[in-house]
């Protein structure tokens, strides 16, 4: 794979002044005294993306998104680290940057091609082509400075595509047009795509990001968090975002203790019946679809316990219950004489689709009226898959076309 662009140990650090005065008093300090501080909006980011790639860029508001496009653009320098990049760019950024507010939209296409380095000739042949993509009507004569920022969008867009570049750069473009805008420019980037153009694409809609690029990298405060293939990227983001900073790191797999157990012991207070004494998993990280197998220890301590029965529940996060039989709905029998027993909980195709999912276990009797003892978030698991398709759990469905 040919990398075109290379990303090492990049930061940028932006200075902060509390008021406008004080970048004034700081470059005309004998003292060289500070009046600013420092503010690390990239830290120390390392990744490289190969010709052809589309890759999502990921992240919350101010985790360093823009400025680090604008670096491989070269409009910024990085503080420290290097961005090598081996193509011409194209890139839609900031709206109106790079036009020339005074000059009309057809003066400012001259423009937009000189900087990335098209002769007037050059230009003549493509003008028709980006003129008729914008399709802004007479607005094409008028001074940009009247544009609305939709017609910002659809000359900057018509531009940017039109120029044939090795890397095109799209950071929120596409929200400010209208649908049908947008369907033609998401068609005109998978042209460029199958062409093996490189796209960076910034979208605050994960979906968009899911299907229509291959790769995604995720920014959190600066930091890259996450980069792969795009439809697990997005599935990881998206539980961060519904479930916050804490999701994901949670995911356990710890059984209760992870010492082996010692001989069987009844236990010194006579209530305690039954105690679950080990949970474990087959696995972490799993796909749709893989067998997922809970392995359930426990112990029971009189010989008196009726209508014994384990429970295993999996919820969300935010304890939003998603499945939980039991034994006893089920009609299986467990073993219910004194001593340690062993149940394995097999899930043989599991059919949740993306997230991280944590789980109960509960040993009952009487039907489950009564709680011998109950592990709340015992252990979790997460899943994430390819893109196929969308929501919390995957339902067995056909399709039949009626007419
Ligand atoms: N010129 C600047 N001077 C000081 N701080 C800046 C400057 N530009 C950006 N920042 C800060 O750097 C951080 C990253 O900003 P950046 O614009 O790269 O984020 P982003 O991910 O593109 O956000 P958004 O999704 O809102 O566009 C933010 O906290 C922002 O306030």
């Amino acid at each position: 794979m040919e990398k075109i662009i290379d990303i090492r140990n990049v930061t940028k650090m932006y200075k902060l002044y509390e008021k406008p005065m004080d970048r004034f008093k700081e470059s005309v300090s004998f003292s060289k005294r500070n009046y600013h501080e420092e503010f690390k909006a990239l830290d120390n980011v390392t990744f490289s993306i190969n010709k052809g790639d589309a890759i999502g860029i990921l992240g919350t508001n101010g985790s360093g998104k823009s400025t680090l496009l604008k670096m491989i653009t070269g409009v910024l320098t990085p503080t420290n680290g290097d961005i090598v990049v081996n193509g011409k760019i194209s890139a839609i950024l900031e709206l109106g940057a790079g036009f020339n507010p005074e000059y009309t939209g057809r003066a400012n296409i001259y423009l937009n091609g000189l900087m990335m380095g098209y002769n007037r000739e050059e230009m003549e042949e493509r003008i028709n082509n980006i003129i008729e993509f914008a399709d802004i009507g007479s607005f094409i004569e008028q001074p940009v400075k009247v544009y609305s920022s939709g017609m910002f969008a659809r000359l900057a867009f018509a531009v940017s595509i039109n120029v044939e570049p090795d890397i095109l750069i799209v950071d929120e473009a596409l929200a400010v047009g209208d649908i049908r805008f947008q369907t033609k420019c998401i068609e005109k980037m998978k042209e460029l795509k199958a062409q093996g153009t490189t796209i960076l694409f910034v979208s605050h809609a994960p979906e968009q990001v899911k299907r229509f690029c291959n790769k995604a990298a995720w920014l959190n405060q600066g930091i890259l968090k996450a980069l792969g293939e795009s439809s697990e990227i997005v599935d990881l983001y998206e539980d961060f975002m519904k479930n916050g900073p804490d999701s994901g790191s949670e995911v356990r797999t710890i059984s209760i203790s992870s010492e082996e157990l010692n001989d069987f012991q009844l236990p010194t207070n006579p209530d305690v019946l039954a105690l679950v004494t080990k949970v474990a998993i087959n696995k972490d990280s799993f796909k749709t679809f893989e067998k997922l197998e809970i392995r359930i220890d426990y112990e029971v301590y009189a010989n008196s316990i009726e209508d014994l029965l384990l429970g295993v529940a999996i919820y969300t996060p935010k304890r939003e219950y998603i499945f939980g039989p039991n034994t006893h709905l089920e009609k299986v029998s467990i073993p219910t004489d004194i001593g340690r027993h062993s149940i394995n909980y097999v899930i043989s195709e599991l059919p949740l689709l993306g997230g991280s999912f944590s789980v109960d276990v509960g040993i009952f009797n009487n039907e489950g009226l009564v709680c011998l003892d109950y592990k709340q978030d015992i252990l979790g698991f997460s899943v994430s898959n390819k893109y196929f398709s969308e929501g919390i759990v995957y339902m067995k469905h056909r399709w039949e076309v009626v007419k």
